[in-house]
């Protein structure tokens, strides 16, 4: 269960090494477990000391963050999970805690921990085509993102686990504002906008400018969320199953409530390849090369990754569209054989061919 924090468990050099790594495989490991990792971040980073979050509210929050993930098949607590470990281990790769402040390093974290928070595996477009209660209440702009961010603080208003009870009231303000920030800027729709935003800020970008930072916690944060394909294929491919899934069970229910379908969601398009391809070379590529451009040290371990996902997948393109052609070349051959009456000619056949 959860919320059976044992304070007492103690996590390893080896494991704590390991979780500051790219390659964190999250399928090894349980939910209560992977609450541990979490409190296991806040500790590394130094926050509870620096925020004065004592270890009992730690625990209560992260629970009522664990019950607020839904059981569904991509949108889960293990997404938050990872997305907030892809956080901790840019943090710890960019050395980013000797380039932001504390409060920044704070804001990273819990935005990434909040930031799908009660997110019912239906997106954006359902809930502004199905008018949705959430769409009503947002006026169709980012109604999931906004919620997200809505139930985040709901949670902090319960004292209980306010871990954020210690932080003044300018702190707060800023925690708060950056948060939001960050969590908006997960809307897919306005990844082009974001990226454009950054990319003219990248050259000449100045720690000291607090809205280029806000712009470049904006990035590290869409990043962390759309890292699955970094991961290492054991990990990474699984991933991707649980995203169709959700998107099928998606476009199934628009089919059957005859609404508009994206044809990204309907299981009778897509395949992985066709998932992937595009959304490696026109979303991801261009994303994590930008935020390379300001850290060249994320290259290896989350630019290269990328890339040869993006060979998997073309490779795995080439092997269908040939299985198809010569699927089709039998049935071709087939049909043929089954149309052509036999001749009961004389006509001299070559090799064996009846031409
Ligand atoms: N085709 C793929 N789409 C992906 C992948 N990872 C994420 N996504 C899309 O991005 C949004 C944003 O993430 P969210 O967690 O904030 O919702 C997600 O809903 C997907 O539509 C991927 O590997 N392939
Ligand atoms: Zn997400």
């Amino acid at each position: 269960m959860p919320c059976d924090f044992n304070s007492q468990v103690q996590v390893t050099k080896e494991v704590r090494d390991y979780l500051k790594k790219p390659t964190f495989d999250n399928w090894q490991w349980d939910d209560p477990e992977m609450m541990i990792l979490l409190r296991q971040m806040f500790l590394d980073l130094g926050l509870t000391t620096k925020f004065n979050i004592d270890m009992e509210t730690l625990h209560l929050w992260l629970f009522e963050i664990y019950k607020h993930y839904n059981d569904v098949p991509f949108h889960n607590f293990k997404h938050c999970f990872m997305v907030t470990q892809m956080m901790y281990g840019m943090c710890c790769l960019i050395d980013l805690p000797n380039k932001l402040d504390d409060l920044d390093i704070l804001t990273l974290i819990t935005s990434a921990i909040c930031h799908d928070l009660d997110h019912p595996g239906y997106n954006n477009a359902y809930q502004i085509n199905a008018r949705t209660e959430l769409a009503l209440r947002y006026n169709d702009i980012s109604p999931l993102e906004n919620h997200h961010c809505s139930v985040a603080f709901e949670i902090l208003e319960r004292q209980e686990c306010n871990i954020l009870r210690n932080l003044n009231r300018d702190e707060f303000k800023r925690l708060r504002e950056g948060v939001i920030r960050c969590i908006l800027a997960t809307d897919m729709a306005k990844h082009n906008e974001v990226l454009k935003a950054f990319r003219s800020i990248v050259d000449g970008f100045d720690f000291a400018n607090k809205d280029n930072k806000a712009m470049m916690m904006m990035i590290v944060m869409k990043v962390a969320d759309i890292s699955n394909e970094a991961r290492p294929m054991e990990v990474a491919v699984p991933w991707l199953d649980c995203l169709l899934e959700e998107f099928f069970n998606q476009s199934d229910l628009e089919k059957l409530e005859g609404l508009p379908v994206a044809p990204f969601m309907d299981r009778d398009k897509v395949t992985k390849p066709s998932s992937q391809i595009g959304f490696i070379k026109f979303v991801l590529l261009p994303l994590f090369e930008a935020l390379g451009e300001l850290f060249p040290v994320i290259t290896d371990d989350i630019i290269v990754p990328v890339r040869k996902a993006l060979d998997y997948y073309t490779d795995m393109q080439n092997a269908l569209e040939e299985e198809k052609k010569r699927k089709e070349a039998e049935k071709c051959e087939a049909n043929l054989s089954g149309l052509v009456p036999p001749r009961n000619d004389s006509r001299p056949k070559q090799n064996g061919v009846v031409q």
